[in-house]
């Protein structure tokens, strides 16, 4: 009998479950927004959530499904929780600008109690607006000149580096472009002048890598629990181990520095003097008569240091993986690239700041190159105040997680004819006023777009230049064409790293 009575409550438990999953999959539905059929434990996202397909995969046929279908978005499902997918232009870009006030969170968990989740990337509201503004003249024009001679610096190592392969074998270009842009970030944003370019396992590109890896397990958590929830319980979003070594690398150099009125050109000087004097006015000197209330402490200047290498360093590599990719599939833009780089240095005589931004076919090539492989192929937003989608009945609810497929919209022929092919001339001025509204948007778009995005363009444009110009660069045979986006990551990465084989110019 007891026996009996205890199959009975766990099967009526079994069928509760059930009938709520069934109901909740049914939100899209009541409330008006197409759907597709999810499954009962995965929803819709079964095939991304078991590594069966890549993100940018997922979120590029659901864009064109969609819009096949004549409609301009979709309701769909992780597990239990809902998620609308954007598959029209002109709707994303008001969710990004125009409407901004009703999308203004990126949805990511953030804690006091988990130092390195206090980033700008994940704060809302107010404390994100505050952040932002502080930040934003730490990557102006003439900040990104201030840095230049470290990018050179790095990219004379970057060059010594590949010389040292040698060229009778084939060189791996995505660990020695990571290994460039690590040195970068770890030099700007920490103050630290490490050796990664011939030390490559560094204890900070170790545990950075460890960073960045995906977990999903967290991932769920953050998106069930609010993170009031979450934080008062003592979830952890970072292990322990990695916030105490970013913590102690960042502190100890900010204690140096204050000790020894030590003074360098970098982020990092930058935000000592957000952390004096809350502001960095035009010349970087500080302005005492414009103190502002909010400065930032320690631990944000921890936090924001973690960032920038978590948004710096494996992006632009990526994006230089792609583009050496596509140069050594067509020689005729490689060499035309060359001709252009040996052209402009030779007229300034070195690389110097203004001749990279006089490179003007390296701009069409890096943008072609992020045009075709957006390395966040989808925007994430969370909806943060009620919104109805224009000319529609729709309601979108506070708390809900909107994604823009960037991906989509970068790979559809509306914007972009034949969009397979790698067409530098896509971005010639001509062109750009031929299609106004075609979406570019690899670094996002409105008030939350990449901060970073002069720094990106900077680096990765550099370690372009310190290939081609040295170097006739060919796909090593062993490569598959096309690049094969990698699974379970968030990121839009290749499978295969890059190997190439190079002759000297
Ligand atoms: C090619 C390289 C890069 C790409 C493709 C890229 C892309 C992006 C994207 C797509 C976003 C989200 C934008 C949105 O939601 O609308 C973002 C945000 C951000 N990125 Fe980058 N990024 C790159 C490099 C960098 C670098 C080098 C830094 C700084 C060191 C950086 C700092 C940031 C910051 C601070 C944000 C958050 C902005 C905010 O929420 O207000 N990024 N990036």
């Amino acid at each position: 009998m007891a026996l009996l009575t205890v199959l009975f409550s766990i099967g009526v438990f079994v069928f509760l479950l059930y009938a709520f999953a069934k109901w909740r999959q049914q939100y899209w539905k009541r409330i008006g927004v197409p759907q597709l059929t999810p499954n009962i434990i995965f929803g819709d996202g079964f095939l991304l959530h078991t590594g069966k397909t890549s993100i940018k995969e997922f979120y590029e046929d659901l864009y064109f499904n969609t819009k096949a279908r004549g409609q301009k978005f979709v309701g769909i499902y992780h597990a239990l929780m809902p998620e609308i997918v954007i598959a029209d232009a002109t709707l994303s870009k008001r969710i990004l600008n125009q409407d901004f006030e009703y999308f203004q969170s990126h949805g990511m968990f953030y804690h006091k109690s988990n130092i390195l989740t206090m980033n700008i990337f994940s704060l809302e509201g107010e404390e994100w607006r505050g952040r932002r503004t502080k930040l934003t003249p730490m990557f102006t024009s003439g900040k990104m000149k201030m840095i230049f001679s470290i990018i050179t610096n790095k990219s004379e190592k970057l060059l010594e580096a590949i010389n040292k392969c040698g060229t009778n074998d084939a060189i791996n270009a995505e660990d020695l472009f990571k290994r460039y842009t690590t040195e970068i970030i770890a030099s700007t944003a920490f103050g630290l002048d490490i050796d990664v370019l011939n030390e490559p396992n560094h204890k900070f590109r170790e545990i950075g890598e460890e960073t960045l890896k995906p977990h999903l397990l967290n991932f769920a958590l953050e998106r069930i629990f609010s993170r009031n929830f979450l934080g008062s319980i003592g979830y952890q979003a970072i292990a322990s181990h990695i916030v105490e070594y970013f913590s102690k690398v960042v502190k100890d150099t900010l204690s140096h520095r204050e000790a020894n009125g030590i003074e360098r050109k970098d982020f990092l000087q930058l935000m000592l003097q957000l952390k004096h004097h809350g502001k960095i006015n035009e010349n970087d000197r500080v302005d005492e008569n414009q103190k502002i209330k909010h400065l930032l402490t320690d631990n944000d200047i921890v936090a924001e240091s973690f960032f920038m290498y978590l948004a710096g360093y494996e992006t632009s590599a990526t994006t230089m993986v792609f583009a050496l990719h596509e140069l050594a599939l067509n020689q005729e833009i490689q060499n035309k690239l060359r001709n252009e780089i040996t052209e402009v240095i030779e007229k300034h005589g070195e690389i110097t700041y203004e001749a990279v931004m006089d490179m003007e076919y390296l701009d069409k090539v890096v943008k072609e190159t992020l045009r075709k492989y957006p390395i966040v192929p989808v925007l994430p937003r969370t909806c943060t105040k009620d919104y109805k989608i224009p000319n529609t009945n729709v309601v979108i609810k506070k708390g809900t997680a909107v994604q823009i497929p960037c991906i989509g919209l970068h790979s559809d022929p509306e914007f972009y004819p034949n969009p397979k092919i790698f067409d530098p001339e896509r971005f010639s001025v001509e062109n750009k006023m031929r299609r106004p509204d075609a979406p570019w948007i690899p670094f996002g778009d409105g008030p939350r777009q990449c901060l970073g995005m002069r720094l990106g363009l900077l680096q990765t444009k550099v370690g372009i230049i310190t290939f081609i110009k040295n170097f006739h660069i060919f796909l090593d045979k062993s490569m598959t064409v096309p690049l094969q986006p990698q699974k379970s990551i968030f990121l839009y990465h290749p499978v295969e790293e890059l190997l190439l084989r190079i002759e000297k110019v």
